[in-house]
């Protein structure tokens, strides 16, 4: 077999996802599909929820896909303000069309603010909804970054995701 041939599938396959939104006053703040009360919300050309955004890239990567902006462009003025978990939903769409299962998400929020542990179970809703994935399935974490950085001056919200398909 030539180097790095496949035998037939399906395999596991793994792809990671990042994404920043920065704190603006006057606007909502969305994370993993839950409103969170919070004195600052998020900018964005969507609903700026960055959980959704790393959580939407990690899974295309996973089957070789181009990041979201490349099927939700922010210079396209009709999907002002759309909500990520319809970004999700499209992703599932591609994964699907695929035959690619999704097995496991992981994620973290890096913030100050606001404190995310209270609403972990309802994004988990949220989000598993969406994808057709059951919570114990999706995980989601959050740490502060230590006041340290754009993170540490709460100018903005940070995450990182991985997720495994099978397929
Ligand atoms: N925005 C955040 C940040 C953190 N948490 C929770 O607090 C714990 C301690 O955070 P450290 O950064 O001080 O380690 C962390 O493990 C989370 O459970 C949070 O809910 N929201
Ligand atoms: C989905 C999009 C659409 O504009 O959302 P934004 O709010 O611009 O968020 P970002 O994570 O900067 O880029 C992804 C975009 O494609």
């Amino acid at each position: 077999m030539a180097a790095n041939t496949l035998p037939p599938g399906p395999h596991y396959r793994t792809g990671i996802g990042y994404d920043v939104h920065q704190f603006a006053e006057g606007r909502k703040c969305i994370l993993g599909g839950v409103e969170i009360p919070s004195d600052v919300g998020l900018l964005g050309h969507s609903d700026a929820d960055v959980l959704c955004h790393a959580i939407a890239d990690a899974l295309l990567g996973t089957v070789g896909l181009p990041d979201i902006g490349h099927f939700f462009p922010p210079s396209d003025p009709t999907i002002e303000g759309i909500s990520s978990l319809e970004i999700l939903r499209k992703v599932a769409e591609e994964l699907a069309a695929r035959d690619a299962v999704i097995v496991n998400i992981d994620s973290t929020l890096i913030a100050e603010k606001p404190k995310v542990l209270p609403h972990v179970d309802a994004m988990k809703e949220k989000i598993g909804e969406v994808l057709g994935l059951p919570a114990e399935r999706i995980g989601i974490k959050a740490t502060t970054n230590e006041k340290m950085g754009f993170v540490g001056r709460s100018e903005g919200i940070a995450a990182m995701a991985s997720a495994s398909v099978l397929g």
